[in-house]
This record gives C-alpha cells, sequence and structure tokens, in this order.
C-alpha cells in the first residue's frame, strides 16, 4: 500500500543520502590526488621521499579501494537517540569538510547502539530505521520503536521487510549482512581483541558471515596489530572458500588471506577425501609419532655402508654403525632434519674416528685427530656419502615413501594396526592428494624444515628492501638509481618478493595475527596442528555446530584444539536463530537432528515459505532426482543444489543402487543451466541454495558411523525448496513426521 508518510520519510532520507554521497565523491577525489602526489614524488626521486611515497601511495590505494566499496548502499540505518542527536551508520565513516560526522561507520563504537538496542535495553535509542537502497536510492525504510514513551513527533514506518530481505534469492555467493546483524551475533563481531572467541550454533544461525565481519571489525579496530596480512580465514574446502570469498571485499577489506584445508601447504592441493575409516587413522594424532619416526628411518636409497682410508687404514662403518648414528642425530635434533647435514657429517667423522681407533690405526698414537677429520672429509666419497646418506628431503617424496608398507610398518611402531597400516600405506601409493595428505605434509615440512640456505650474490632484486638503488630501511645507496626504468613498486610488494624460497618456489607466509576457523568441527588432530604452526602468537575466531561434525573422535579433536588456540582467554558465544533455512525445512532438520544427536537443541527458524518439503519414495534414485531438480528449477529463480552421497569406492558391497562417481554426477547435471550444482555431503558443507536436492539419504546415513550428522548438514543447506529422494519408505516417514 503506497504511504504518502513512508514517501516523504523515503524522500527526507534521499535527500541525506544524497548528501553524503556528494562528501564520498569529494573524498574519493582526494584520495586520487594523494595517488598522484605519491607518484610525483617518486620523480623527486630524494631518499626520504620514496619511504614516504611507499607509505603514501600504499594508505591512498587502500583509501580509494574502501570509498569505492562503499558506494554500494553507503547509508544503510539511522538513530534517533535521547536527546534529540540523530546518527546515521554506514558502510564507512564520512564526514564533511569540517569534520561534522555525516556517517558513522558500522564498526565504530558509536555505531553498536544500532545493533544492541532492544525494547528492554534500548540504550538512549528511541527510535531505529533500516535504509534499503538500490545503488544511491533508497527505496524502503523500515522503523523499530525502542521507546514509546519518548517517541513524541516521531514518525514509524515498516511491514517486516527484515524478514523479506533474508528469504532474497541466491546469487551463489555469500553477501555481507552489515545492514541487519543482529544483537546475539554483533555481541561476537565485537567480542574483546584480547583472546580468542568460540562460537557455537546450529544451521544457518549465521556462524560463518559473523566470522567474516568480525575480521572486518577487527582489522577497522586493531588495524596496526591485525593488518598487513595478518588475518587468515580456513574453510573446509575451495568451493567453501569461494562461497564466501566476495563478503569481506565488500567490506572494505581485501587483506586477509582465505584459504581452504586443502590448499595451506605450498605445492599441495587436495583434490579428495579419504573414506571415513581411512581418515580416522591419518588425521589422529598418533600420526604425528609416526611421521616423527618415518624421518627418522634410512631414507631410500640411501647406501648401507661407509668406507674411507686413512695412513693406509681402510675405516668401515656398516649399517647397523650407520643407524646408530642417524639415530642419535634425530635424539638430539628436533624440527630441522634438512638443515642438519653439516651436523651429520660431524657425527660420522666422530663415529669413523672411533672406529680407526677400535681397529688400532692408530697404534701409537702418532694420528692427531683433527688431521684424521680433515682428510676423511677431503675425500669425495666423504661428501658424496653424505649427500646420499643425509639428502635434503621433501615432505611429498618422504610422504610418497610410507606407500611402501614395510617402510610404514617400521614407522608405525605400536600406533597402528597391521590393517591400518595396509590401508594407510594403499593411500600414499594413490595418485590423488587428500584433505588430510595436506596436514600430513605440513606436518613433514616443520620436521624436515627447509634446506640448508645456500648462500647467494647479493644482488638488489634479492633484497627486498632495496627501491630503486637505496635502501629503505637504512637509507645507504646500493648502487646507481635509473629513474623511469622501474615502475612503481611498493616497498610492501618488495616484502611479498622476500618470501621467496632458495629454489624460486614462494613460499607461503606461516605465522599470522588472527585465524578464523570456519566448520571447525570437521577439523580433525593433525589439521589442528597444521593450524596452531601458522598461529603461535595469535588470537582465534573459531566457529562450529558440533552436530553436523562427521569427525568420531570429538574429544580428541578438540584436545587438539585447545593445543592450538593455547592458553589465552577465551570468549564463548551461542548462536540460537536460523537465518537460512524456512520454518518448514527446519523441521525436516530437526528431525534428522533428534536421531543424529538427540540431546542437541535446533536453532529457531523465523521465515515462513509457504512451501513444505518433498519426500519422494523412487526405485531409480537418479532419474527420480533429475525430474525433481528440473521441476526446482522452474520454482526458484536462483541456485539449485543436489546433494548426493560419497562416491563408493571400494565399498560396492555395501550399498546397493548407483555409486555416486563422476559419472552419475555428471549424468545428473547433463545439459542444466549453471545455478544447479551437482556435489557430494562433504563438498556442501558451509553452502546454500535456494533449492536442494537431496539424494538417497539412507545411503548418506549409512555410509559412516557419523552418516545421520552429515544428513543433517545435507537438508539443512536450502533457503526455500527442499526435495528429498528415496528408495526407502521408512525414510518418508522419518521426514515428514
Ligand atoms: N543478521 C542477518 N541478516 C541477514 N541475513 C543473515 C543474517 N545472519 C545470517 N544471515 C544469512 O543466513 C545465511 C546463513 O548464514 P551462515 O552461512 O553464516 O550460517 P552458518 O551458521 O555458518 O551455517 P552452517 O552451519 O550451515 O554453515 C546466510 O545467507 C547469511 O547471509
Amino acid at each position: 500500500m503506497p504511504s504518502p508518510v513512508k514517501d516523504q520519510e523515503i524522500a527526507a532520507e534521499q535527500r541525506y543520502v544524497d548528501v553524503a554521497y556528494r562528501r564520498l565523491d569529494e573524498m574519493r577525489a582526494d584520495a586520487q590526488e594523494m595517488l598522484r602526489e605519491g607518484f610525483r614524488q617518486s620523480l623527486a626521486g630524494t631518499k626520504a621521499s620514496l619511504v614516504d611515497r611507499d607509505a603514501m601511495v600504499h594508505q591512498a590505494a587502500l583509501r580509494a579501494q574502501a570509498l569505492d566499496v562503499a558506494d554500494d548502499g553507503l547509508v544503510f540505518g539511522r538513530l534517533d537517540l535521547t536527546g534529540g542527536e540523530i546518527r546515521y551508520v554506514g558502510r564507512i565513516g564520512v564526514r564533511t569538510r569540517d569534520h561534522d560526522s555525516l556517517v558513522i561507520d558500522w564498526r565504530a563504537p558509536a555505531a553498536e547502539a544500532f545493533y544492541r538496542a532492544t525494547p528492554e535495553d534500548p540504550r538512549e535509542v528511541i527510535r531505529r530505521r533500516v535504509l534499503h537502497s538500490r545503488g544511491h536510492t533508497v527505496i524502503d525504510i523500515e522503523d523499530d520503536l525502542l521507546d514509546p514513551a519518548a517517541a513524541d513527533g516521531l514518525t514509524v514506518v515498516g511491514d517486516g521487510a527484515f524478514l523479506a530481505s533474508l528469504a532474497r534469492t541466491r546469487e551463489g555467493a555469500m553477501r555481507d549482512i552489515v545492514a541487519t546483524i543482529q544483537r546475539e551475533q554483533d555481541e561476537v563481531i565485537r567480542a574483546p581483541a584480547d583472546g580468542s572467541v568460540l562460537v557455537r550454533g546450529g544451521p544457518g544461525t549465521g556462524k560463518t558471515a559473523v566470522a567474516l565481519h568480525r575480521v572486518a571489525y577487527l582489522l577497522f579496530r586493531h588495524r596496526r596489530r591485525f593488518g598487513g596480512r595478518g588475518v587468515m580465514i580456513v574453510g573446509p574446502n575451495r568451493r567453501f572458500t569461494s562461497y564466501i570469498e566476495r563478503v569481506l571485499p565488500s567490506l572494505g577489506e581485501e587483506s586477509a588471506a582465505l584459504r581452504s584445508l586443502g590448499e595451506l601447504v605450498e605445492g599441495a592441493s587436495a583434490t579428495a577425501h579419504d573414506p571415513p575409516a581411512l581418515a580416522r587413522v591419518k588425521g589422529s594424532g598418533k600420526m604425528a609419532r609416526v611421521l616423527r619416526r618415518a624421518v627418522a628411518d634410512h631414507p631410500p636409497g640411501a647406501p648401507d655402508e661407509l668406507r674411507v682410508v686413512h695412513a693406509g687404514v681402510v675405516v668401515r662403518l656398516d649399517r647397523g654403525a650407520l643407524d646408530r648414528v642417524r639415530r642419535e642425530m634425530h635424539r638430539r635434533g628436533h624440527g630441522a632434519v634438512n638443515a642438519a647435514r653439516k651436523r651429520a657429517g660431524q657425527a660420522l667423522v666422530d663415529a669413523l674416528w672411533n672406529r680407526f681407533v677400535e681397529i688400532g690405526g692408530d697404534e701409537n698414537g702418532a694420528v692427531k685427530r683433527a688431521e684424521f677429520a680433515a682428510n676423511v672429509r677431503d675425500q669425495r666419497t666423504f661428501e658424496d656419502f653424505l649427500a646420499a646418506w643425509w639428502p635434503v628431503r621433501r615432505p611429498a617424496e618422504v610422504l610418497r615413501s610410507l606407500g611402501d608398507t614395510a617402510r610404514l610398518r617400521r614407522a608405525a611402531g605400536r600406533d597402528l594396526s597391521r590393517d591400518e597400516i595396509d590401508r594407510v600405506a594403499g593411500s600414499f601409493r594413490g595418485g590423488e592428494v587428500t584433505y588430510l595428505d595436506v596436514a600430513l605434509l605440513d606436518e613433514l615440512d616443520s620436521l624436515l624444515g627447509p634446506p640448508p640456505r645456500v648462500a647467494r650474490a647479493e644482488s638488489e632484486d634479492d633484497d627486498p628492501y632495496v627501491v630503486d638503488g637505496v635502501n629503505v630501511i637504512t637509507g645507504e645507496e646500493t648502487g646507481e638509481w635509473r629513474p623511469g626504468l622501474r615502475e612503481l613498486s611498493t616497498s610492501i610488494e618488495r616484502l611479498e618478493r622476500s618470501r621467496r624460497v632458495d629454489d624460486g618456489v614462494l613460499e607461503e607466509r606461516r605465522e599470522y595475527a588472527h585465524i578464523v576457523v570456519d566448520e571447525a568441527q570437521d577439523l580433525a588432530p593433525m589439521q589442528w596442528r597444521m593450524l596452531g604452526r601458522r598461529g603461535r602468537q595469535a588470537t582465534w575466531t573459531v566457529v562450529e555446530d558440533p552436530a553436523q561434525s562427521a569427525w568420531e573422535d570429538l574429544d580428541a579433536a578438540r584436545q587438539a584444539m585447545d593445543k592450538a588456540l593455547g592458553s589465552r582467554r577465551r570468549h564463548e558465544y551461542e548462536l540460537t536463530t536460523n537465518y537460512r533455512n524456512s520454518i518448514e525445512i527446519a523441521a525436516v532438520a530437526t528431525r534428522v537432528l533428534a536421531l543424529a544427536v538427540p540431546s542437541a537443541r535446533p536453532a529457531r527458524a523465523v521465515r515462513a515459505s509457504g512451501h513444505p518439503p518433498v519426500v519422494e519414495v523412487a526405485a531409480d534414485p537418479l532419474a527420480a532426482a533429475r525430474t525433481a531438480t528440473e521441476k526446482l528449477l522452474s520454482q526458484v529463480e536462483g541456485t539449485v543444489g543436489v546433494i548426493v552421497p560419497l562416491a563408493r569406492d571400494g565399498q560396492a558391497d555395501l550399498f546397493s543402487g548407483p555409486g555416486w562417481g563422476p559419472a552419475e554426477r555428471a549424468e545428473l547435471a547433463a545439459g542444466l543451466p549453471e545455478r544447479v550444482q551437482v556435489l557430494d555431503v562433504l563438498e556442501a558443507k558451509g553452502l546454500e541454495f535456494d533449492a536442494a536436492v537431496i539424494v538417497s539419504p539412507e545411503t548418506v546415513a549409512a555410509q559412516s558411523p557419523r552418516g545421520l550428522r552429515v544428513l543433517y548438514v545435507a537438508v539443512s543447506r536450502a533457503t526455500q525448496r527442499l526435495t528429498v529422494v528415496t528408495a526407502d519408505p521408512d525414510w518418508h516417514t522419518t521426514l515428514t513426521g
């Protein structure tokens, strides 16, 4: 219903918003001018100006970027406070040339009341107004009256547009929620920065959204501490990271590193999950001991005998003697196997000397030990032997070598059973790198350490601190500067380049000031160890839903998490409202939850769609899924997820029906538009679709000991419509009640 009062209010807000946009344009012009000034200074070419230029260019570029991002929906809130003060809240802070506030940044303390005020605790807010805009145009407003007694003369308009905004069509990527952050979410976002934050909540309660907004908040309030790539966000897989990757840039933050658990190690990229039974072994903490023993073992192809000649005497160390030297080396040195070759050489010389004395080579005490050592070291055979006996080892090569069952058995000690050894060794012989392999590679990397440094000739290209012939730290001139030859590059870029290791591979920065872990309930102990190494001094934001965990031994994972997070203060929160699922879909998810985790409390869904989920019983699940997908495509405008069981490699005898490998998935997707995604239950973690088809819940539930929890993840992905296709009539009853 058009309402003249509301139209007048919208027109008034539009006038204010127009003023803010005019000022934003001026601020952008200023930022561009600053950039130009940075370039001009670079032409002046004095030493001091180079440093100034770097700082100026960097700041101006960041500023220009933030101002651009804020352009869409710049102002989204207004507070009318007791005492007559009016505050506008928006994506960034905007001030007039005289420094009067036009818009307050949503992350600033003065904006907190916008998210926290309630009728019970109004915090001096009489009226809270949400402005809905498209581009620069205000299209709707929505008011909340928090203190009716003080509302004299204030107009109040609104028709529940907030709930409607939650039902918007999904475009396949997550969006920011700055305009509609809820109080319990805001408490997490603005939690103190002094410790770690642990957030629990059911599906769709905004855990991911909140974690990302917390990053934006921390970078805004504590840029010095967390800025400069000091924040890493870790998600379960690449599909998930690409789903959330637009949120931070839309908040003006490009500086956090976003990684999936499969790509934390340089040079390795996971493409597969281990089957559940194997994952339990490969992810468990005992693998740390196994790998420690593996790197201490005789490397494949290493020689079994060392012979040197001194003063006409042949001195020999056999395999037993060599193994003793190796064991002693590993007993003493930790975390730097590759760097220890020199010390290993020393230990061998010592052992050779002892042997020399033992066999009577030094009959009359005339041979000097130092002479002996120098002579042995000079012998080419010794250097060749050392290189082969203590080779520089790479994590991937060590892991592959454990595909040899006998070798893995030696490393396993009593930690793995015979059957586990066979299966784990088999997995290392397979071609694909799995998510857990990445954690094992990282463990190996930390045991092996970098190869010994090769001395390199110093040149400007190698020194990140040298910009155009001047060391930006010391001011020292290191060479001739030829202006114009080199394009503008900042010392930030030079520092990036400094992360090169000797073989020319860009090395990932290993330590962060803050680490965000999403879907943390699924992390295995070995993965926590991998993350812990990247955040030894870090504070953390960890979000999880234990009821969605596919991991069997949650206690062991918990201990590994505690170790990674360290002894810092912890702030714990729970999110209780489900913003994703319609009430109808949430009811189905709640039924699965009651089976999976009877003691769990479901989150409260708030939005009815009027579309009850459909459960179809069909003998041919593939054909039925295809038909259901086509139907959903005609019912929703946005994304449709078709969620199938895990591929059934090696379990052919356990389940009847299709194997859900690449062939079946391709058949399901053939000829359908891009807004349809076919994915397995593990890939579906954390994602969201307008509509979802869940295929064969009976298979998903039976595929692993935690199958029901995995099914719970699957049925909680859709916002509007859900269809379940099953061959088992009992599941119809289970899901529909
Ligand atoms: N305050 C809010 N306003 C508008 N939308 C919201 C709000 N909070 C969450 N949402 C939306 O609800 C959906 C679910 O959020 P999110 O994916 O963060 O939940 P989650 O708790 O991480 O879910 P899961 O455990 O299933 O991964 C997203 O589309 C998100 O944008």
